[in-house]
């Protein structure tokens, strides 16, 4: 038989074998997705460290639509930004030691803080080698490997005390910038023949002005570097239920080694439906700025919305990129900031035509989402929806898109990994599947 046909014809059994009709989920009582009949995600953990709000209960039980709001450690998202907008200064590693700790540090644990983290931000020299040598066009999957690989250099790699879990935390926070610029700048060089730079980060830089400099050397302003860090803090952290997040605490809670779980935080971030819409949105932004020939044309915009949404057009999955969320309803508070930060670049870089065809997708994309599903439950732009716009505003190329993501989400992830593994009762996370095909009777391989 040959390998194509048996490739297509194991595939074809598939299609039956995988059948399992929409209706066993309700007369089992299970909850698809891990969530419930109203949509809301089942309970698994308890956490103290983010808290995704985007409805609110009625005595009755029924669910009460409102505006989203994200804290971190207890502090609102927002009353943590605005004062570092207002001050012109930089605040991913202050919330980076926020999430880790439960505590806002003060100035001299952040100057120390700082410091570690400024210390263990180059790569050890056999990473750098091994970044050349892979091949590949994919930043996660690079990354994923490179962390992967980081276990054999640790002198302590499947030690879970608390302490060496801070210190692996600390030391993957700071070297994660290092490794998504060194591995694009090897793709350019590699993909585009640009030469190759290999700058070592500089001591008196934070995280954001660091990977700026690592990537593109002097090309990029302060309001870029200021650009960068806010959108590391508005993505550092999700609560325990994200997908990558979960992924983080599923695999902890078998206590395997840090580098393994985060391998497999980055895997899930990667997809589509997660941090990987962060690529699919720009790219539809692209797409439609060429398909749609007056931008504010509202009938336009809907019909092309709504061929997308029949599978007809962009990438034909049906999706409209940026636009739903799980928890969220009314607004996704990140995407809420990230809107008003793109119009305030918009007027600095001279894209406000941009900006106001992307207000515009939203504004229409909700709406026929909305219609296309035919529920009344509201739905809003997510925090990928600008996200890219401003990438792409203070000159970042695609590839990193996703990899920034991981960046600012290394956060969160090891701040839940250090809590899965310490909370009194730990228990390993395993669910159930129910079995729902009837017992055969084995039949002898000459006989079949
Ligand atoms: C950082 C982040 O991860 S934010 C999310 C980034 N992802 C995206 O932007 C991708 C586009 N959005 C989506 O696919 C979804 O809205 C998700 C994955 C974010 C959330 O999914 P769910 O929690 O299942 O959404 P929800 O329960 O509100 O809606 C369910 C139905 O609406 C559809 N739907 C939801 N959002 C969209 C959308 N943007 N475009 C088209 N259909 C959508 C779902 O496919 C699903 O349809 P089905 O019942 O026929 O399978
Ligand atoms: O919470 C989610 O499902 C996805 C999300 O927005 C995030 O991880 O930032």
């Amino acid at each position: 038989m040959r390998k194509e046909y048996l490739i297509y014809k194991l595939s074809d059994e598939v299609k039956n074998s995988c059948k399992i009709p929409r209706e066993a989920f309700t007369k089992y009582g299970v909850k698809r997705g891990l969530r419930n009949e109203d949509g809301t995600g089942v309970l698994v953990g308890l956490t103290n460290i983010g808290n995704v709000v985007g409805y609110e209960r009625n005595d009755d039980g029924s669910l009460r639509p409102c505006p989203g709001r994200l804290y971190y450690r207890g502090y609102e998202l927002d009353d943590l930004v605005s004062p570092l907008l207002k001050e012109k200064r930089f605040g991913f590693e202050e919330i980076a030691y926020l999430l880790l700790s439960g505590n806002l540090p003060d100035e001299e644990e952040l100057t120390a803080f700082r410091e570690l983290i400024n210390e263990n931000m180059p790569l050890d020299h056999r990473t750098i080698v091994h970044i050349i040598d892979l091949e590949g066009s994919n930043i996660m999957n690079i990354l994923a490997r490179c962390v992967l690989e980081m276990y054999t250099f640790d002198p302590n790699p499947d030690d879970i005390s608390r302490d060496n879990l801070m210190r692996q935390s600390i030391e993957l926070i700071a070297k994660f910038p290092t490794i998504i610029a060194y591995a694009y700048n090897i793709y350019r060089h590699s993909m585009q023949g640009s030469s190759l730079n290999i700058r070592h980060p500089r001591e008196n830089m934070t995280i954001a002005e660091n990977f700026l400099y690592m990537l593109k050397d002097e090309d990029f302003t302060e309001l870029d570097a200021r650009m960068l860090d806010l959108l590391l803090i508005i993505q550092a952290e999700h609560g325990g239920g994200n997908n990558s997040t979960f992924t983080v605490r599923v695999t902890s809670s078998t206590r395997t080694d840090t580098y393994s779980s985060i391998a497999a935080g980055i895997g899930s971030l990667k997809g589509p439906l997660h941090g990987g819409a962060n690529i699919k949105a720009i790219n539809m932004f692209h797409h439609l700025k060429e398909q749609i020939s007056d931008w504010t044309n509202i009938d336009e915009i809907d019909t092309y919305l709504n061929r997308m949404l029949n599978k007809e057009a962009y990438d034909k999955t049906g999706l409209v990129y940026g636009i739903g969320h799980a928890v969220y309803t009314m607004s996704d508070p990140r995407a809420v900031e990230l809107k008003k930060l793109a119009g305030e670049l918009a007027k600095e870089k001279g894209m406000v035509k941009e900006y106001n065809f992307l207000k515009l997708i939203e504004q229409e994309g909700v709406k026929c989402v909305s219609a296309f599903r035919k529920t009344t439950k509201p739905i809003c732009a997510n925090l990928d929806f600008y996200s890219g716009f401003i990438y792409e505003m203070i000159g970042l190329p695609q590839e990193i898109y996703t990899p920034i993501f991981a960046m600012a989400r290394i956060v969160g992830w090891t701040a839940h990994r250090i809590e899965e593994l310490n909370f009194e009762g730990r228990r390993i996370i395993r669910p159930a599947y129910k079995n729902i095909l009837e017992q055969k009777s084995y039949v002898p391989i000459k006989d079949r």
